[in-house]
């Protein structure tokens, strides 16, 4: 198993990463300070549920713990306030209190859902991410937990750190090949930031790692999630450099919000902002055309998308951008990159050059 830790200004916690982790459940509950007396609550979706909730309740009382378990229906369409709200009233009945304990199985809408249970419940009650989608490697790390508003994306919710990631790679035999794809956005968006030596990793591995190969899939979400650690690491609640870790999202918040989230998997949206992202890098930091070719190389090496369809005007997607929560004086913000490896934030992007990219991100 592989060990990194967070370490933050007030805590620090471990993410776990390896096959077969669910069995070492109760003694690293154990060792994280939760005695058999506190209650738990796995938190769960109609598909992760099904796969794996029971065999996890199974191990947690024979350990001798008593364990509920609440399921949302799987979509980002219901990462919302009424699920939220399902949830809270499954925890009310079951009777936690507040030394009970959330666990969050499940891709990122069961953890950022769940984890602003955790946040919420009784003013905050402590939760583990149990992550098992390959985009969870990103979600479950760094403690942002929220739902949807119909405008936008994760406008309700909190910083809430977990107590612990548990990451058992094996789940994600049973993840759809379109949410392993969907995934690679947010591993190569750690790349793509932050380290130009993993991009020539990742752009030597798209094959094995899209089919799912143990070691080089381990290694990946151990770099990614190194990455994502040393960023909050440094910035937790987002007051300076932790927004390079948006890189993407500011186009990519913006389609799955005029979509419904019904369209678009996050790592898609986040697929087509990274794109967006590049081509803006270009006209607004200096950015080399090539990076905008190797960017999106890599992000077709990994069967994401770079181009969206006429569908979503341009409107509507600069209104949604303008709401974005980088955003401080009503200026367009965005994660932008001079070079491979290397972002940085920027205020103050003129309209027009951000509409000649959502031009260009509409050709073929
Ligand atoms: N908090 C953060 O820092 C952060 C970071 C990145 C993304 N996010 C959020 O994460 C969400 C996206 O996460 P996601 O891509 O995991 O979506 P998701 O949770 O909807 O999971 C994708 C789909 O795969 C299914 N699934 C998950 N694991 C499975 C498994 N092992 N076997 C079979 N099916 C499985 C789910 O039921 C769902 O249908 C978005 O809401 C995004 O905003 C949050
Ligand atoms: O952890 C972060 O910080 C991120 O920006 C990671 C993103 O991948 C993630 O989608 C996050 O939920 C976006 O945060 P938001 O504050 O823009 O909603
Ligand atoms: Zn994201």
């Amino acid at each position: 198993m592989k060990t990194l830790t967070v370490s933050l200004e007030r805590t620090s916690y471990p993410i776990y990463i390896g096959s077969g982790t669910y069995q070492q459940l109760p003694a690293l509950l154990k060792k994280h300070g939760v005695s058999r007396d506190r209650t738990i609550m796995l938190v769960s979706d109609t598909h992760v549920g099904p796969l794996y909730a029971g065999k996890i309740q199974e191990i947690l009382q024979q350990a001798g713990y008593r364990v509920g378990l609440s399921l949302i229906p799987a979509g980002e369409e219901n990462k919302n306030l009424k699920e939220f709200e399902r949830v809270i009233g499954d925890c009310l009945r079951f009777g936690l209190t507040r030394r009970s304990v959330i666990l969050a199985l499940g891709g990122g809408v069961v953890g950022d859902l769940a984890g602003f249970v955790a946040a919420s419940y009784m003013r905050g009650i402590p939760f583990v991410q149990l992550p098992t989608s390959l985009l969870a490697h990103d979600s479950s790390v760094g403690g942002k937990v929220a739902v949807n508003h119909p405008l936008g994306k994760n406008y309700i919710g909190a910083f809430h750190q977990p107590l612990m990631v548990v990451f058992d790679v094996d789940t994600l035999k049973t993840l759809p090949q379109k949410e392993v794809v969907s995934g690679f956005a947010e591993v190569l968006k750690h790349g793509l930031i932050w380290d130009e030596s993993f991009v020539s990793w990742l752009e030597d591995r798209a094959g094995e790692l899209l089919g799912l190969e143990t070691e080089p899939l381990i290694e990946a979400i151990y770099r990614g999630c190194q990455v994502k650690t040393a960023v909050v690491s440094q910035d937790e609640r987002e007051a300076g450099i932790r927004a390079i870790l948006n890189y993407g999202h500011t186009i990519g918040h913006a389609l799955e919000a005029v979509s419904g989230y019904r369209t678009f998997t996050h790592g898609e949206a986040v697929a087509i902002g990274i794109a967006g992202a590049a081509r803006l890098s270009v006209k607004v930091v200096g950015a080399s055309p090539a990076l905008v070719e190797r960017t999106e190389a890599l992000l077709q090496a990994f069967s994401l998308p770079v181009r969206m369809e006429t569908t979503w005007p341009a409107e509507d997607l600069l209104e949604a951008m303008k709401r974005d929560k980088k955003v401080q004086s009503g200026e367009y913000t965005f994660v932008l990159s001079p070079q491979i490896g290397r972002v940085e934030l920027v205020r103050g992007v003129a309209e027009e050059p951000i509409r000649e990219v959502l031009k260009e991100l509409r050709r073929a």
